[in-house]
């Protein structure tokens, strides 16, 4: 991985979410709201108002069979496949390239009425996770990956007329688990599971109603974690093992 203007900060953000999302909802004494459930999906979120914006919190586990989390990151991390899978977007665009694995993008967001469409410019990197904490229930995962995507204030960025920036940090934090068949053969998909934990701080950077944006994030996340997790098992299903 190269060496860049980003590297020390995203440093810091993996480390942030390493020490602070990787844990489960309930076990630190912060009060989050379970707001879906879909099988081994679970999304929950904290209320929390900013200077008056709604800046909620959204952390969701999930656990899917079938593929690792390399193939995991790889697929939310690559922009060649962003549109299909992600539905909220309007567009987007590939600002710089950083490293092989660290860009930056600027994409605008479907408007939401009444208020008027967000943009997004920020940092986006897949790294492999050395070191990760052990998690509660013992079984050593086989690897760790994570992408991160933070907001970056860069000038050069020529912004669609009219948007809101719209301020983002967030992670995929993505642990593969092996199960190796009893006869000793090879590793095959059957053997994976992929456990997730997805966390989103959005400020919306500007006013919009607390009702539309919290209805529309409770249907939204859910929607995009079946979509993504549902897509990567599709695109992967026939393809060799990315571990
Ligand atoms: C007023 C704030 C607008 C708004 C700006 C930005 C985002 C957003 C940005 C990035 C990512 S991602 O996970 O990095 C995938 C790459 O796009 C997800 C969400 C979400 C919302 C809010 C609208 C909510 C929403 C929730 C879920 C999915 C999409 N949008």
């Amino acid at each position: 991985r190269g060496h860049h203007r980003f590297s020390n900060e995203i440093d810091k953000r993996v480390k942030h979410h390493l020490d602070d999302s990787l844990k489960p909802p309930g076990a630190d004494d912060d009060k989050w709201e379970l707001v879906a459930e879909e099988g081994e999906m679970k999304v929950y979120r904290k209320e929390l108002i900013e200077d008056g914006l709604i800046c909620d919190p959204l952390k969701a586990l999930h656990s899917i069979k079938n593929v690792t989390a390399r193939e995991m990151c790889h697929y939310f991390w690559l922009t060649d496949v962003r549109k299909e899978w992600e539905g909220t977007i309007e567009n987007f665009s590939v600002v710089e390239v950083l490293d092989e694995l660290t860009i930056v993008i600027y994409q605008t967001h479907r408007r939401i009425w009444p208020s008027a469409q967000r943009d997004c410019l920020y940092v986006s990197s897949m790294l492999k996770v050395d070191n990760p904490p052990p998690n509660g229930d013992g079984c050593k995962p086989y690897d760790t990956w994570m992408v991160c995507n933070f907001s970056v204030d860069l000038n050069e960025a020529n912004p669609v007329a009219g948007c809101v920036r719209a301020l983002v940090e967030i992670a995929l934090i993505c642990q593969t688990y092996v199960t190796p068949p009893a006869d000793g053969g090879p590793i095959t998909r059957d053997c994976l599971k992929c456990d997730i934990v997805y966390v989103a701080n959005v400020n919306p950077g500007g006013w919009v109603p607390a009702s539309v944006l919290r209805s529309l994030t409770k249907r939204e996340y859910p929607k995009f974690l079946r979509r993504f997790t549902a897509y990567v098992q599709e695109k992967t299903k026939e393809k060799e093992i990315l571990i």
